[in-house]
């Protein structure tokens, strides 16, 4: 193992013949039963080797990944030796030492250089977990279903009358401000199997500044952020326009809120792939233009977005270079608290006329987690927006850290 102690006393190398363990002789002997010599043995332990001829030295790999899952290796049955694995969570990012082995890599954390690398399971053997994983679950999903048909008697499409209403599945129609309410593509993205993504840090470049995507719940303040942020430096801090296939509405300027534009001419500039993001919404089509957001880089400004979150899949490509902010609700005592002092009006009433109700801070918190689980290993920062300022200060730090700082990025971006 990197940095354990036989690597790090320089005695033992991959490749070398195992004779003798103190003294006993384990040649024909199974790796199980020098391990129960060595567990069984106290004080110094002598081997005696034939070495390689050091062909088989071990390198230390440069890769660098991001975790996209939580692992703890005193759940993993599976593991060779509990004691040698690592732990790690979502979004740390490990120094993968050795990938000799086809399904334990050998890794420690970029944060903990000294530490001895531990045993994480590989790619391959974590993307099978996976797989294994949800064909079990749907094995068992089918199970439930067959159970509930022979005890459930409401016929299809009945009513279902339930106290508990909160469920958001069992609730009637409401309107509610969705651009992109494809369930599909969240089909889409809980099909991708998240592992490892190979990162290199991206230094900043003078004058070229990453755009910073703003994703968050229906409502929970990104463009109240956005209009603070650009608020503080106009000349820097920049958004597009988007464009849409809807009428313009009283008091509006065209080219202000909107760029407005006939459905024909937009679906024909979709075609040709000049929108970087867009979507419909009761029947319009709304999208910012690749264009658009290109000017605004060019023009050394930062470019600010905040489009649904679907459009993360659309926006993180190596020619954006986006660093992307997940804006979350607080708990819903403080959510409402917060909002009610401030008045705040509901994003999900089409005139914006009414404050938000209980229902829809819960909505947003229930949205906050589902975004958090289908996306979350593509957030660069996570800021919790309750009281105001403070949030604001924490989008202020991060964006000088997106300016200023090298960053981890997927390796593609800097290649
Ligand atoms: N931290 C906060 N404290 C109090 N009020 C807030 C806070 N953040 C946002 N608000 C208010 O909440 C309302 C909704 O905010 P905003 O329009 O920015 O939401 P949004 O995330 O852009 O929503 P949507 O995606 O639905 O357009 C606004 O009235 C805004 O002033």
């Amino acid at each position: 193992m990197h940095g354990g102690a036989a690597d790090r006393s320089g005695l033992i190398h991959v490749g070398d013949e195992v004779i003798e363990v103190n003294g006993i002789n384990v040649e024909g002997k199974t790796p199980g039963d020098v391990l129960s010599i060595l567990q069984n043995s106290e004080g110094t332990i002598t081997f005696k080797l034939v070495p390689s001829d050091g062909k088989m030295g071990q390198r230390e790999s440069k890769v660098r990944v991001r975790a996209h899952f939580d692992y703890n290796p005193e759940n993993d049955p599976y593991i060779p030796c509990k004691e040698a694995g690592l732990a790690f969570e979502r979004g740390d990012i490990l120094h993968i030492v050795s990938q000799d082995d086809a399904y334990w890599w050998q890794a420690r954390k970029e944060s903990e250089r000294t530490a001895r690398a531990g045993l994480i399971p590989s790619r391959a053997l974590q993307e099978r977990r996976i797989i294994h994983e949800r064909t079990q679950k749907e094995a068992n999903n089918q199970d439930a279903k067959s159970s509930c048909a022979s005890i459930c008697t409401t016929p299809p499409g009945s009513p279902i009358l339930n106290s508990s209403s909160s469920t958001s599945s069992c609730r009637g129609p409401k309107i509610k401000k969705i651009m992109y309410d494809l369930a599909e593509n969240d089909d889409f993205d809980r099909e991708m199997i998240a592992t490892y993504e190979e990162v290199a840090k991206l230094y900043p470049r003078p004058g070229i500044y990453r755009p910073i995507v703003l994703i968050g719940a229906p409502g929970v303040g990104r463009n109240e952020l956005k209009r603070r942020l650009s608020a503080r430096d106009p000349e820097k801090f920049r958004s597009p326009v988007p464009y849409t296939t809807r009428p313009i509405r009283h008091g509006e300027v065209p080219g202000r809120e909107y760029i407005f534009v006939s459905r024909d001419k937009m679906e024909a500039d979709i075609a040709n792939a000049k929108f970087i993001e867009y979507g419909e919404y009761k029947g319009h089509l709304y999208g910012t233009s690749a264009e658009s957001v290109k000017s605004i880089i060019n023009a050394g400004c930062v470019c600010i977005l905040s489009p649904h979150y679907q459009a993360i899949k659309a926006l993180r490509t190596q020619q954006l270079k986006p660093f992307i902010i997940h804006i979350k609700p607080p708990e819903f005592d403080i959510l409402k608290e917060t909002r009610t002092q401030s008045r705040a009006k509901s994003t999900f009433d089409e005139n914006n006329s009414r404050e938000f109700t209980d229902e829809e801070f819960q909505d947003m918190i229930k949205s906050a987690e589902r975004i958090d689980f289908l996306y979350g290993h593509f957030f660069d920062e996570e800021i919790i927006n309750g009281e105001l300022a403070t949030a604001l200060d924490k989008l202020v730090n991060s964006v000088q850290r997106a300016e200023s700082e090298p960053l981890w990025v997927p390796v593609s971006w800097v290649q």
